[in-house]
């Protein structure tokens, strides 16, 4: 997969392009990480990016010509079939379907917004979608466009290793994740779980699928509206409410 991102601040992706999981795949070619600043391709003497609203109004746009001819650069540099999205509060919002859905694209342009946003002329000519990660103000869309990045690369054929499977992210299956210990086994007085200790995978298995079951229960009970509990889970589920009586 090609990834090019269109910011201000493209130094920022280097959270996602140099570190960990993503900074890995990255480095192993499973998938190229580009960046075009829009500032680049002002023609002022002061790289103007943006300007005033028309109408009035507090803050500033983000002119369409650098924006543009950024994205425009993006796309010369990726396979021919790019989707491009805005990163906006305005957006639909960003979840596990989605980042499974951009995974299967050749490649993505994300472009993301500073001030108070862009020209909508720009949105009309050149984006595809909006994205939002979610209803809270953000300073710009870079945050965004990484959490994007993060969670799509996880999805590509190889950079997961079989322990650490997208399938088994705990979002893919709709449940919270059950709690997790290292050693020591003891800490300050507080132990792990026996069930953990014991080898026994089927009991440690069950444990594992009743905590997830129960914490989404009691902290998301919205994921279990969309899903239905095999009879086992509805076991475990019940289980799980009786020892927290
Ligand atoms: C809330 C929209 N605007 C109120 C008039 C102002 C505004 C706030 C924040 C921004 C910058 N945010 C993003 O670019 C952004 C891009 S994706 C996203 N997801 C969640 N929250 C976000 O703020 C964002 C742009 C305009």
């Amino acid at each position: 997969m090609q990834i090019a991102v269109v910011s201000l601040f493209p130094e920022m992706f280097g959270a996602v392009s140099e570190h960990g999981v993503t900074g890995r795949a990255v480095g192993q070619g499973l998938v190229t990480f580009g960046h075009h600043n829009p500032r680049d391709y002002t023609d002022d003497r002061h790289r103007t990016v943006d300007d005033r609203p028309f109408g009035g109004g507090p803050g500033m746009v983000m002119k369409i010509a650098p924006l543009q001819q950024a994205i425009a650069a993006a796309r010369a540099q990726l396979a021919p079939v790019a989707r491009v999205i805005y990163l906006s509060p305005q957006g639909t919002r960003f979840d596990h379907a989605k980042a499974l859905e951009l995974a299967q694209a050749q490649s993505l342009i994300l472009v993301a917004g500073r001030y108070e946003g862009v020209d909508e002329r720009l949105l009309e000519s050149e984006i595809d979608e909006e994205l939002s990660i979610g209803d809270y103000v953000l300073s710009g869309g870079e945050l965004a466009a990484m959490v994007v990045v993060d969670a799509v690369i996880r999805q590509l054929p190889g950079v997961l290793g079989h322990e650490l499977s997208a399938l088994e992210d705990s979002f893919a299956d709709g449940l919270l994740d059950c709690p997790h210990y290292t050693r020591p086994e003891v800490y300050q007085g507080r132990a792990v779980p026996d069930v953990l200790l014991s080898g026994d995978h089927e009991r440690i298995r069950r444990w594992r699928l009743k905590q997830a079951l129960g914490r989404t229960q009691q902290r998301r009970p919205d994921l279990l509206e969309g899903r239905t509990l095999t009879a086992e889970e509805q076991e475990l589920l019940a289980l799980y409410r009786q020892e927290q009586d």
